[in-house]
């Protein structure tokens, strides 16, 4: 099954509109890019960002689960799309730790994302005590299993494969522990989804760079990556972007 390949850049709480000269650059050094392209900036920046980004898409990092109402400094699906937003990262390990989401809380933002015809990125990873504990597999088909909405599709989502230790560390899990939570992931994807859950994109994210990138997306079932720090400079980002096409 031939699916597109993504590449998407989390800026996080980075960003103010003096990087909005960032998106200029990316649209105009990858306009040809086979890839998809997707940064999602701060949700400050998103509207200004999609008016310039060209064939770059843009994304929110987080919405409510609700469609408005009393939930002050949340911000809806619809809104995100209102917007410009085209896709939304849910389930961040970053969110469940400082926010404390859990999979039930991240099963109705994405159910509130595919309503609003949003693509969703849903996040799952394992802490460095559950790898070292040899509870990788069993973390991730539990997160999959609460975190993702009976009625997803291939089209509307995408799962993020972020080990917890890998963000922002420098650290990366080695070629073969990539490939054997991926193949984990699709079999679990295609076990409930059917065809669907073997179209869904699947991305590694954790200290990805340039340098990196090549390997890790020759891995099979890798179709991406969420970069975050990588992704603040268009340079690092295109070289990723780079990677990905060529892979
Ligand atoms: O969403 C992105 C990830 O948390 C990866 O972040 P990083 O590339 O800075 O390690």
């Amino acid at each position: 099954m031939a699916r597109r390949k993504l590449a998407a850049g989390n800026w996080k709480m980075n960003g103010t509109s003096a990087m909005l000269a960032e998106i200029d650059t990316l649209a105009r050094d990858h306009a040809d890019a086979r890839c998809e392209i997707l940064i999602c900036p701060p949700a400050t920046l998103i509207a200004r960002m999609a008016e310039r980004a060209g064939p770059i898409a843009v994304g929110g990092q987080d919405c409510h689960a609700a469609d408005s109402g009393a939930h002050t400094g949340d911000i809806s699906a619809g809104m995100l799309r209102d917007a410009g937003a085209s896709h939304v990262i849910l389930g961040h390990s970053e969110r469940r730790a400082d926010h404390g989401e859990d999979d039930a809380t991240v099963r109705a933002k994405a159910q509130a994302a595919l309503s609003a015809g949003l693509v969703a990125i849903v996040c799952v990873g394992e802490t460095l005590e559950q790898r070292e504990g040899g509870e990788t597999l069993d973390v991730i088909s539990g997160q999959l299993a609460g975190s993702l909405p009976d009625d997803a599709t291939g089209a509307a989502i995408v799962v993020a494969y972020e080990p917890v230790w890998a963000i922002g560390t420098g650290k990366v899990p080695t070629l073969e522990q990539i490939g054997e939570v991926h193949a984990h992931i699709r079999a679990a994807l295609t076990d409930r989804f059917g065809p669907e859950g073997e179209a869904m994109r699947l991305l590694y994210g954790g200290s990805v760079k340039s340098a990196n990138a090549g390997d890790i997306f020759a891995v099979a079932d890798v179709d991406g990556a969420l970069v975050g720090g990588a992704s603040l400079k268009a340079e690092d980002f295109g070289g990723i972007v780079a990677a990905l096409d060529q892979a």
